[in-house]
């Protein structure tokens, strides 16, 4: 099975007033399916930057991005939009919530364009609030109520609820005490015994160590546990189309 996420020789600059940043350099980064990656490294170092790119909010100056097998840069606006929105979720530091709404609703937020009926959206969201560990009697809850903790774990779900392969979370516990940041990775734990995806960022060297692999930033390059730079030996590159992805809806199910 080709990596989930397969990185190659990717460089970013952005143009700014002062000229030329090279953000990052020459990174090359393989995630498997079902492996669970934090990248971690000083404030700047370019995670971020990083993580736009591997969740296509962005993309490279130069380099390869398979996700997947499917050739990023061979996709227009659309077909990202939808990579985006069935292939990954989206962990964030600030959660990310509509306060006045409903857990429910905000969970249900991004099924609100797939069509489905009214009843099946509320029962996806229900099982990816099971799935993240959220009480049931917190479901109509107004998120403005809720714990941090618990804050966190809805966002979890609404990154589940299009079971997406990938959850790719930004220093998920950043706004969290360490004994609840703990209970959050209990979730990405369990995310991952169901066979997901997990590239965490962290500055948490606890939290880092929970991971299978720790990949760190530093200036914009990367390496990896053990060795001396991230750069792996130039390769053919094809990927496959958008209708070749396989279809893992698993239709939830608790952990
Ligand atoms: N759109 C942009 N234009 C110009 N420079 C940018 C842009 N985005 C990021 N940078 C610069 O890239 C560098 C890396 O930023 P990035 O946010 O990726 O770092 P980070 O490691 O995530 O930092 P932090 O841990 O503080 O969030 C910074 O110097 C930042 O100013």
């Amino acid at each position: 099975m080709p990596p989930v996420i397969d990185i190659r020789h990717i460089h970013r600059v952005f143009e700014t007033e002062a000229g030329m940043a090279h953000i990052l350099h020459n990174i090359s980064l393989t995630v498997a399916q079902g492996e669970f990656v934090a990248i971690t490294g000083p404030s700047g170092s370019g995670k971020s930057t990083l993580m736009n790119i591997l969740g296509c909010l962005d993309t490279p100056t130069a380099g390869t991005y398979l996700l997947e097998g499917l050739n990023v840069a061979q996709l227009d606006d659309e077909e990202l939009a939808e990579v985006r929105s069935e292939r990954i979720g989206f962990v964030f530091q600030s959660f990310n919530l509509l306060s006045r709404m409903t857990v429910l609703d905000n969970v249900m937020l991004p099924l609100v364009y797939t069509g489905y009926a009214h009843g099946h959206r509320e029962e996806r969201a229900v099982s990816a609030l099971a799935q993240a560990g959220l009480p049931v009697d917190h479901y109509d809850h107004k998120i403005g109520e809720l714990s941090g903790g618990q804050m966190q774990r809805v966002a979890i779900a609404r990154a589940l609820v299009n079971d997406p392969a990938i959850i790719l979370a930004d220093e998920p516990t950043g706004n969290l005490d360490s004994a609840t940041g703990q209970m959050v990775l209990e979730s990405f734990h369990a995310l991952q015994r169901t066979g997901k995806t997990i590239v965490l960022i962290t500055h948490d060297p606890h939290i880092a160590a929970e991971a299978d692999r720790i990949v760190t930033i530093r200036d914009g390059r990367l390496f990896h546990e053990g060795s001396a730079d991230g750069s792996l030996p130039g390769t053919a590159v094809s990927g496959r189309t958008l209708s070749d992805l396989p279809h893992t809806r698993s239709e939830g199910g608790s952990l």
